[in-house]
């Protein structure tokens, strides 16, 4: 039987969850009895992924291992470690404390409604094209703003997609684009996902997979009662 190339997650939780404006940092907030990385981390261990590292926040790593990676089993997860000020430092963190793999996703730890569906449709892509993102085509009209935001153009929609996580690739192909990021300040300026470090860093094409509109990400304070809602029909689903 051809071997699949082992494969591992890295699952961002450093954020700091600023635009949710709580207390708690948002991952943590609960949601049904369960802390929001409990749902990702969960869709990751059902899958055909190997390993998981999570990246936490500074200070987070001791209650994630034992107030969430212990306490609900979590066997796939074989490093915690701490992230960094913004996501890509979070990522390149986390991508180092990978073990050994051949290919990697990267998830946001606050997008809980991943299935693994999504989770193996985004591994198949990353073999198949060696750099991948998911996404969904956009449903609404784009505009492009001048600075007095007054409407400057509108982009064709048929072209435009929203991205989400996870996004999968050659793990020496991502790892090769993130330390070219780190050792060139000039790139690190408005990066938001992993498939734009290895478009610029490496021209790699990453090729964009169809997710599912309810992969959201928790942001803003009315995303927790959408997921709320979403997380429902997930588990009546299963
Ligand atoms: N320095 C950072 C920033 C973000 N993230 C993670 O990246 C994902 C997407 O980031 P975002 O939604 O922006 O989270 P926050 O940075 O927490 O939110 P905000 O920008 O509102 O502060 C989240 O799972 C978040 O925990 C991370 O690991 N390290
Ligand atoms: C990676 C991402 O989730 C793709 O949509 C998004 O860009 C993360 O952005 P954020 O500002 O860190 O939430």
């Amino acid at each position: 039987m051809e071997s699949r190339g082992r494969t591992a997650a890295v699952i961002l939780a450093a954020g700091k969850g600023t635009r949710m404006g709580s207390q708690v940092h948002k991952q943590y907030l609960e949601l049904f009895g369960k802390p929001l990385l409990y749902y990702a981390l969960e869709a990751f261990e059902n899958s055909s992924v190997d390993e998981i590292v999570l990246v936490t926040g500074l200070g987070e790593s001791g209650y994630c291992q034992e107030e969430i990676i212990e306490k609900y089993g979590f066997s796939k997860v074989t490093a915690v470690t701490e992230g960094g000020k913004e996501r890509y430092h979070s990522v390149y963190e986390g991508l180092k404390a990978v073990n050994n793999c051949e290919y990697v996703l990267i998830h946001d730890g606050a997008r809980p409604c991943v299935t693994v569906e999504i989770i193996e449709a985004a591994s198949d892509a990353a073999r198949m094209y060696k750099a991948c993102a998911v996404g969904m085509p956009v449903k609404d009209t784009i505009k492009i703003s001048d600075e007095s935001e007054f409407a400057a153009m509108t982009p064709d929609r048929n072209s435009l997609w929203l991205i989400q996580t996870p996004q999968a690739f050659e793990y020496e192909l991502v790892l090769r684009a993130y330390e070219k990021l780190m050792s060139s300040e000039q790139y690190q300026v408005g990066v938001t996902d992993d498939a734009m470090v290895v478009e610029t860093m490496t021209h790699e094409k990453v090729k964009l997979i169809r997710g599912d509109y309810a992969n959201i990400k928790i942001t803003t304070p009315e995303d927790m009662e959408i997921a709320g809602v979403l997380m429902k029909r997930k588990y009546r689903e299963k």
